[in-house]
């Protein structure tokens, strides 16, 4: 099995401005590994008081929706996570802009947003982390893309290289390359759920029961990635093991083809990073309003 790194106990205090699903997994994932303490993470969001008592019960971490505490937390924070959606993004950060001290440091998890949008809407050069994580880093489990801004130091990346590798595995990238990247492992877990509900789906109309059919298909799924990683055959390689000339198999992944499968997993990672760059074109525009 892949080993995650080692990661050293963070000490920085981190606030996560946005405290929807993925923020939960990250913290979520951060406490499970014991690598940050949960009284220096701090969890804000836009009005949602409800939401921030329950993460606040559930984590151990601080958090208020009183706007005087939400401005000093921000103005103190070292690291602050825009974790908010792309449409909610522009309006964040114009209000985030001054608060800002010029060293700390922005960790956006936002689709599509750029490095450039961020730095523009903040009205600063601050040092910006583009990243690109994912939901299974709720259980250490996460594939996180990471892209620096040029005014990120040495001590700045390695802080995001610790929280991300908290949770799971990290990757290095250009910013470039980021849509392509949330194609694969920013959304491609929902593509993987997608799959298991249509063979929990065939099992059931075949009568095996749902949770039979739900039990062998997460076996199933979790035995073929762990194949992959533990053998370190391809995928291809692996699929030619099970499929017996003329076999059962063979007609099922004839079938698929019928679908056009392979081509339209492809066009479908491609829609996605389309979709990352049209939600991020359309909050750069917000750059431009009222000039
Ligand atoms: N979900 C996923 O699998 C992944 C998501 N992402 C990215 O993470 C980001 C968040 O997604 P997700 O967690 O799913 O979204 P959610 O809808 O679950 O959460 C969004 C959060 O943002 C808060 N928010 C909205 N506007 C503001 C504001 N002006 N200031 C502060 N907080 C605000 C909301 O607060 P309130 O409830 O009070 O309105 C809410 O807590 C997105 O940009 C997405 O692209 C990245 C990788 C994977
Ligand atoms: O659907 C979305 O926009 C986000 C980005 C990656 C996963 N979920």
């Amino acid at each position: 099995m892949c080993q995650q790194p080692s990661v050293p106990l963070i000490k920085e205090h981190i606030v996560f401005y946005g405290a929807g699903s993925m923020a939960e997994a990250i913290v979520r994932g951060m406490i499970a590994r014991n690598v940050i303490a949960s009284d220096s993470i701090t969890m804000l969001n836009r009005s949602s008081s409800e939401r921030l008592a329950e993460l606040r019960s559930r984590y151990g971490v601080q958090g208020s929706n009183d706007a005087q505490q939400k401005s000093e937390i921000l103005k103190n924070a070292q690291v602050i996570v825009l974790a908010m959606k792309p449409k909610d993004a522009a309006e964040a950060l114009r209000g985030l802009a001054p608060l800002l001290q010029p060293d700390q440091l922005i960790v956006s998890v936002i689709a599509g947003l750029t490095i450039r949008t961020i730095q523009g809407l903040l009205g600063t050069p601050q040092p910006v982390i583009r990243t690109m994580p994912n939901t299974s880093s709720t259980i250490g489990l996460g594939a996180t893309g990471i892209a620096f801004s040029k005014e990120v130091g040495e001590a700045g990346r390695r802080l995001a290289l610790n929280i991300f590798e908290s949770v799971g595995i990290t990757s290095v990238i250009e910013e470039e390359r980021m849509e392509t990247l949330t194609g694969i492992s920013g959304s491609g877990p929902a593509y993987i759920y997608y799959m298991m509900e249509a063979m929990t789906a065939a099992g059931i109309r075949g009568g095996l029961t749902p949770e039979q059919s739900l039990e062998l298909t997460v076996q199933s799924v979790l035995g073929a990635a762990r194949m992959v990683q533990q053998t370190g055959e391809d995928p291809a390689a692996l699929r030619k093991k099970v499929t017996s000339p003329n076999g059962s198999t063979q007609a099922a992944i004839e079938t698929l083809d019928k679908g056009d499968f392979f081509e339209t997993v492809i066009a479908a990672v491609n829609r996605c990073a389309e979709r990352s760059r049209e939600m991020g074109a359309a909050v750069e525009k917000e750059l431009f309003k009222n000039q």
